[in-house]
């Protein structure tokens, strides 16, 4: 029988824990702040945003959203980035992917205090996930972990294929992958024959952002899938997964709606508690 890994029921479970650590801060006059810097008028990234603003507004979390015009400048967003970067009364930034096509999301993400970087995608931040010494993760690469060991799956010795290679997704997955003694590969657009190496996955997690991507010729039966894709067809939100021929074949699976993207606003308020903290000394 195929389990499914209920993306939102482990943020609403995982959720009390931050809750709860949050009112320990609030008790000390700690009360954790953060910023969303969103630039453009992508429509995703509104619902997104207003997702995160819902959440922090469940959870006690202050928050600013600066909504700025797909017009923006890579000197006005420094300028808004560095007064953020000074202000002791901000916890956390974070700019909302992806940024219009002018802007070099490298430089500007880099722009951000690693202290103060919820992302965990500033080059310093990147530097020290691989070096295991990290003390932020990117959200959806952190929430997949924690989603795993929730449902209790093993990760040491098994054989995790990544499909997508992004910096928000596919790389940080696999240096916290590694971290738990998993053997991973990276596959993306260039890899040849990749049903060959998906085949041999006992963790497959799609990451491509092409609704019918993963095939059931692409699965090694028992095999746990994770989708992180999110994609729009005729209105209705699919994955990567072609979720009706795949799931009979695998023991465990994620669905779209309702897997990872719950996931990644929940693990980004963590990242908001866990910046919060250190500054603090907590
Ligand atoms: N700076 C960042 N930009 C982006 C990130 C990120 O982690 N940091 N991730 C995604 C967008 N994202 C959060 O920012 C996000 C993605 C998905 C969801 C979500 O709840 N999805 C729902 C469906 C919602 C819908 O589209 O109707 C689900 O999968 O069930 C929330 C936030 C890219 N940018």
């Amino acid at each position: 029988m195929t389990e499914l890994l209920n993306g939102k029921e482990f943020a609403k479970f995982h959720g009390q824990h931050l809750q709860a650590e949050i009112d320990q801060l609030k008790e000390k006059g700690i009360f954790p702040h953060f910023c969303v810097i969103n630039i453009g008028d992508d429509p995703a990234s509104a619902v997104y945003v207003r997702t995160k603003k819902r959440k922090a507004e469940k959870l006690g979390i202050q928050q600013d959203i600066f909504q700025l015009p797909s017009s923006t400048t890579e000197a006005e967003v420094f300028a808004l980035i560095d007064r953020l970067n000074q202000d002791p009364e901000i916890n956390g930034i974070m700019v909302q992917l992806p940024m219009p096509k002018h802007l070099d999301p490298e430089k500007v993400l880099d722009r951000i205090d690693p202290e103060k970087d919820v992302d965990g995608l500033t080059s310093t931040n990147v530097g020290r996930l691989w070096q295991g010494s990290h003390f932020v993760e990117p959200a959806t690469a952190a929430g997949i972990i924690a989603l795993l060991k929730h449902y209790g799956v093993e990760l040491t010795g098994k054989n995790c294929v990544i499909i997508g290679r992004s910096n928000i997704v596919g790389k940080p997955l696999a240096a916290l992958m590694l971290e738990e003694n998993a053997t991973v590969s990276i596959l993306h657009s260039k890899t040849q024959n990749l049903a060959r190496l998906t085949k041999t996955a006992d963790i497959l997690v799609s990451a491509v952002g092409q609704a019918g991507f993963v095939t059931k010729d692409m699965i090694k039966p028992g095999a746990v899938v994770i989708d992180v894709g999110i994609n729009r067809v005729d209105g209705k939100l699919v994955g990567d997964v072609a979720f009706d021929e795949v799931s009979p074949l695998v023991k465990m699976i994620t669905p779209v709606p309702g897997g990872i993207g719950p996931i990644t606003v929940e693990f980004l308020m963590e990242g908001v508690i866990k910046l919060t903290r250190r500054q603090y000394g907590r």
